[in-house]
């Protein structure tokens, strides 16, 4: 069975449904003002709006409030969340939502303690992502998929400096649940680019 692919920081209709229709199975909303792929809760919910059946819409979102989290979800019919800064359990489990948990790999964190510590009925995976000091993510850096354990508590999404070229390597190296992927199909930041997208998803193996 094929990786699965979410595409994030779609910021228009239109291009959500192309990149669905290129064989993503989800696309990811930034909710997340400092992103230059930040988008409103109105356009947001156009977005989902265009996307074909089965392709799941993620929210994510970086140390948000419980207010605007909530906020989101009253107008956005999300499939998950993404809780992509310090968010613990706790907090990413209130809103009665399947999430997944971004983890950004630095050295000295164990990643599968950290992980063991989200297994719980929402947490449907964990996804790892480059440190960059300063920058939550959606940086285009890559880590070292070497140094990472074989066995997860649960689904492991790889993203981080994805890209046509090096996601097949990306995958037989990790063998991952999932690759997620911004910076490496884009002309420049928050702006997707379809072919790229197209390499990308024919790469994915
Ligand atoms: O996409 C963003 O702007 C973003 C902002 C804040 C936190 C996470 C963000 N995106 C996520 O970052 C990773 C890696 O992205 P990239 O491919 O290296 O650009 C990915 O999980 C995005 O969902």
């Amino acid at each position: 069975m094929r990786t699965r692919i979410k595409i994030c920081g779609l910021r228009d209709a239109a291009t959500a449904r192309q990149v669905a229709l290129l064989g993503a199975d989800a696309i990811g909303l930034v909710f997340y003002p400092p992103s230059p792929r930040h988008v409103s809760v109105a356009l947001a919910a156009e977005i989902v709006a265009a996307l074909p059946v089965f392709v799941a819409s993620v929210g994510l979102f970086v140390n948000a409030s419980v207010e605007n989290v909530s906020a989101v979800l009253e107008k956005v019919p999300l499939d998950l969340l993404q809780f992509h800064g310090d968010e613990d359990l706790a907090f990413c489990s209130q809103f009665g939502r399947p999430f997944i948990k971004a983890l950004r790999v630095k050295p000295g964190i164990n990643l599968l303690e950290y992980a063991a510590s989200f297994v719980s009925p929402l947490c449907r995976g964990i996804l790892l992502d480059a440190w960059v000091d300063g920058v939550p993510g959606g940086t285009g850096e890559s880590f070292d998929w070497q140094a990472l354990p074989n066995e997860w508590p649960l689904p492991l999404i790889l993203s981080g400096g994805l890209h046509p070229e090096n996601v097949a390597a990306a995958i037989a190296c990790v063998q991952p649940w999932a690759v997620d992927v911004s910076s490496g199909v884009e002309q420049c930041k928050g702006i997707k680019d379809l072919v790229l997208v197209e390499s990308f998803v024919r790469a994915v193996i």
